[in-house]
């Protein structure tokens, strides 16, 4: 999808005509490495070739609008009553956004009203709407030491008319949303409906989910502590798996249908000899499949690592009929459980070729996303907290904020839920972890004047990645034996 500078563009809900509190500092401000002034932008695209695709004078290039204070708001901040929701599942550093919110609001702008809606979009509803939480400094000032949300949270959906009207019935002037693609979703409809029906409310989203498959930011809050917990039980199992005669070790890591976690993750530790991914397709059987690959590891150094995102394989339970089509309450596709698949598969073929498999299977689940944030994801934390606080008070709305490229930005909310973020195949995160798992060990060297198809002194360039797919066949470890043929199906 080409993006185009008026796609970038967000939404102001008037003229800003209150002086802001920050207005004396703001004044020297000027764009430098570290800030960008008001009516500069931050680029969408980064290199010379994405900048050289749009062939528009530099002004016309797409890019987002920065974040931040502005000289001018839009709402006098002594008449405002502020909202908070955090919905779907728990991130590390929900209550960082929330104690950053309440932060900026009350010290900085003034804001005397801060109402949190308990577990999600649910206390928005007519039954609920009533049964808020006064959001204060006092309030909120250790909640940071905690994982989860003191607002709690949930997932189904609710009508966005009903929610509105909990909206102005509490008075509510700024609404902030923190939540996943759903939550983002939900944003939207508010907006929408809110414009339909001509009130001035702004709402402002902060992208959360440990997942990181939201688009348009460098990378989701809470996803860092998350991968972080993940990478732990990682080590477990290594240092289980090595130390059992045919010692199998296998971790499924949450991500739903995006395979960062489990990317990330096992890049932390460089221990998992295999890492599937929803992205990356793989096999079973044949001399390409997961399962001669695991027996090639186990026969070449006694055990195997293998690290899962949930979201892999799916394909393969449904062919065995062991995924239907269920969803969850906000209608997210219930995934099919590939770590079982997988450790009774490698356990059955490992026994089969005459080894004597032990197998240690760790599904960490909801242990790496309802811990606290770590120092990197508090920091962001706070910092989104302070811009989407800056967003709203400036009238901004059906907004999300970013952090783009290094930069605070703001993103149009319809970006965000555009598409999936997910991990490419062809990028280079993926090549890392098959550089790290030893699956781009070079193809022997070829005698000098080596076959026609390759200029002597330089390697073939590797075929596409279907020779690479799924970090289980294909590759050809110099430790281990040849599996079969040289390239494996997609
Ligand atoms: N497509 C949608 N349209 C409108 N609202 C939605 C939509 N999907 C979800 N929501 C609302 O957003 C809330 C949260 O959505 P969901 O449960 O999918 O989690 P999420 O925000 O995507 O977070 P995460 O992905 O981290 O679990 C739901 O309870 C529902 O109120
Ligand atoms: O919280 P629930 O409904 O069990 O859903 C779990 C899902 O939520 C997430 O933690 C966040 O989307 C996914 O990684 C996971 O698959
Ligand atoms: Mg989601």
């Amino acid at each position: 999808m080409t993006l185009h500078l008026d796609d970038l563009r967000v939404r102001h809900l008037g003229e800003c005509r209150y002086d802001s509190p920050f207005s004396e500092m703001l004044a020297a401000k000027r764009t430098s490495p570290h800030y960008v002034a008001e009516g500069d932008r931050v680029l969408l695209d980064d290199t010379v070739s994405m900048l050289a695709e749009h062939d528009v004078r530099p002004e016309q290039l797409p890019s987002f609008e920065a974040a931040g204070p502005r000289r001018k708001i839009y709402f006098d901040p002594a008449q405002v009553t502020a909202g908070v929701v955090t919905c779907g599942g728990l991130c590390p550093g929900l209550n960082d956004v929330i104690r950053g919110l309440v932060q900026e609001l009350t010290v900085h702008y003034g804001v005397r009203r801060i109402l949190g809606f308990r577990n999600g979009f649910r206390g928005m509803t007519a039954a609920r709407r009533d049964d808020t939480i006064d959001l204060t400094p006092d309030r909120v000032r250790d909640i940071h030491n905690a994982g989860g949300t003191i607002l709690g949270s949930s997932r189904g959906a609710q009508d966005a008319d009903e929610m509105v009207d909990s909206l102005v019935l509490r008075g509510i002037d700024v609404l902030f949303v923190i939540g996943g693609d759903g939550g983002m979703n939900a944003a939207t409809n508010l907006a929408a409906a809110i414009r339909r029906r001509g009130h001035e409310i702004a709402v402002i989203g902060v992208p959360k989910t440990i997942d990181n498959d939201l688009p348009y930011t460098d990378q989701s809050f809470g996803f860092q502590s998350a991968f972080a917990q993940a990478a732990n039980f990682i080590s477990s199992v290594a240092v289980e798996a090595a130390a059992s005669p045919d010692g199998i070790g296998i971790v499924k890591l949450m991500g739903r249908h995006s395979g960062f976690i489990a990317c990330y993750a096992s890049l932390a530790r460089n221990a998992a000899d295999v890492v599937l991914i929803p992205e990356v397709p793989f096999v079973l059987d044949g001399p390409d499949g997961l399962l001669a690959r695991v027996e090639q590891h186990v026969r070449a150094k006694g055990h195997v690592v293998i690290v899962v995102a949930e979201g892999a394989g799916q394909d393969l339970l449904r062919e065995r009929g062991l995924l239907g089509d269920a969803t969850d309450a906000s209608g997210n596709a219930k995934l099919g459980d590939i770590g079982v698949l997988l450790r009774e598969a490698i356990t059955a073929h490992l026994t089969d070729v005459g080894l004597a498999p032990t197998v240690r299977y760790i599904d960490p689940s909801y242990a790496i996303r309802s811990v606290t944030a770590n120092a990197y994801d508090s920091v962001y934390c706070l910092r989104l907290a302070y811009a989407a606080v800056h967003a709203a008070m400036a009238g901004r709305t059906e907004t999300a904020v970013v952090r783009w490229r290094r930069r605070f930005v703001h993103v149009p909310m319809p970006l965000i839920i555009s598409h999936r973020n997910e991990v490419d195949p062809d990028g280079d995160l993926w090549m890392s972890v098959l550089e790290a798992t030893g699956h781009l060990v070079p193809p022997p060297a070829q005698p000098a004047g080596g076959r026609g198809d390759r200029e002597p002194g330089r390697r073939r360039p590797r075929g596409p990645v279907a020779d690479l797919v799924g970090g289980t066949a294909g590759r050809r470890d110099a430790e281990l034996p040849e599996a079969g043929s040289a390239r494996t199906a997609r």
